[in-house]
């Protein structure tokens, strides 16, 4: 084992980041993630991930913050770099998988990556290029009704053919399941085609040791953390995953509480199940509005009972303060009053802080100026502790749609 990070990789927002993360952590490497690019040396670790906040973003900004992340990554001694989109694809026809994929391409002098946001421990499968979603077909999903990318045709084959002008090509499971070097040679007959993707067939996890086995010398390859956990098992096929010292016992004491931005539906049972058994106090939208002082509100509740966790949370009437203020500037409003809350959580001693939400991770993360994480065990797949890189705090942070509807109470216990 290395001291230097081999394996890089670019993740397109931060929930998303931390998912990949603490799969490789559960497949025995050693990750730092970062927000943004990562500053300074890091050393003693497998892997970095940068985590940036590109997936809606326009494509030419998305494309310049994937090639600074990619060259810094290399410069930090990575030999691949790991573009990590979304395991349900969200993107727009204008991109920005196809863009930021074109650029790394270009720029690592990648001839062909296999593209495949298969990941089965979340129910994500793609058979024959259509991907599925627990069964059901990314278009028949509810996220076909997504509010930013809307995903409408399932077909990754031509979702993918719509963001890039390269070709586009399948490896279908009968070639997966001949092998790796049915894959490898398949690879070579379509990079020889001109063919620059190939998005690959897989339905369950030895499909993902194959696709992994058959890049092990990429300098890029994309997909979601199936294909990652691919990679790493068909690489460290006898590690066991990374022990992690528990949370020094100063964390482990210290008081708690959950922030939630989410209105997914994972999210919204994990919120009605902890409510139902912890305080907890509710950020509205229209009163953020009026500017009346939620954030001081929600910070005294919080601490006349920091004695237990506490959740403060966003999500109970989204259509009514979306159709009063606006899409933007309620979800602006909330993000805003939930990142100042929780800088005023951890001036007031919290030292272990779940936060549930992408856009509200990082408004989170942001504000309280953490830069990197060391990654921890995951309590759920996708879902690790983290430790920021300046010892402050252990963070949770969680992708809206994961984790078990306990997963707030179980937290605290898997992080000793
Ligand atoms: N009650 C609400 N009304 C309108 N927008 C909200 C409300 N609660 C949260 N939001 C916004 O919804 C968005 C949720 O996105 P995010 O944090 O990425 O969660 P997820 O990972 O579930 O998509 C955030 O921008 C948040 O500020
Ligand atoms: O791949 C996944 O499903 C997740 O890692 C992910 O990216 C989910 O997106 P958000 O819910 O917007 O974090």
């Amino acid at each position: 084992m290395t001291g230097e990070p081999w394996l890089g990789v670019v993740a397109d927002d931060v929930t998303g980041a931390t998912d990949i993360a603490g799969t490789l952590v559960g497949q025995g490497l050693r990750v730092v993630q970062t927000f943004g690019l990562p500053q300074g040396e890091i050393s003693d670790c497998d892997c970095v991930v940068v985590a940036l906040k590109i997936r809606t973003v326009p494509a030419p900004e998305a494309v310049a913050s994937s090639l600074a992340a990619a060259r810094r990554l290399r410069d930090l001694g990575s030999e691949q770099i790991y573009f990590k989109y979304c395991s349900t694809f969200d993107s727009t026809d204008s991109g920005n998988i196809g863009p930021v994929a074109d650029a790394l391409q270009l720029d690592l002098g990648a001839p062909i990556s296999l593209v495949c946001p298969a990941t089965p421990a979340i129910g994500r499968t793609v058979y024959l290029g259509h991907l599925f979603v627990n069964g059901r077909l990314l278009s028949e999903s509810s996220l076909r009704n997504h509010p930013l990318t809307p995903m409408t045709d399932p077909d990754l084959v031509r979702v993918l053919g719509r963001q890039t002008e390269s070709e586009v090509a399948l490896i279908g499971y009968e070639t997966v399941e001949r092998g790796a070097d049915a894959v490898r040679s398949e690879l070579e007959r379509l990079a020889g085609q001109g063919v620059r993707y190939a998005v690959a067939d897989a339905l369950r996890e030895s499909h993902l040791t194959v696709l992994g086995e058959a890049a092990r010398d990429h300098q890029l390859v994309t997909g979601a953390s199936g294909l990652a956990w691919g990679l790493a098992s068909a690489r460290f096929r006898s590690r066991g995953p990374v022990v992690i010292a528990p949370a020094g016992e100063e964390i482990s004491r210290a008081p708690a509480a959950v922030l939630s931005g989410s209105c997914s539906e994972a999210t919204r049972e994990q919120v009605a199940l902890f409510a139902a058994q912890h305080p907890a106090f509710a950020v509205d939208p229209l009163a953020l509005a009026e500017g009346q002082d939620v954030v001081g509100a929600a910070l005294k509740f919080a601490a006349d009972r920091l004695d237990e966790p506490v959740l403060i949370h966003s999500a109970a009437d989204v259509l009514g303060a979306q159709s009063a203020l606006g899409t933007q500037r309620a979800a602006e409003l909330v993000e805003a009053a939930l990142a100042r809350i929780a800088t005023g959580l951890v001036g007031s001693g919290v030292r272990r802080l779940i936060v549930a939400g992408g856009e509200t991770s990082g408004a989170v993360v942001r504000a309280l100026g953490i830069t990197g994480v060391r990654v921890g065990a995951e309590v759920d797949p996708g879902v690790p502790w983290t430790f920021s890189l300046d010892g402050r705090l252990a963070l949770l942070l969680k992708s809206g749609n994961l984790g078990r509807p306990s997963l707030f109470s179980d937290a605290w216990e898997a992080l000793g």
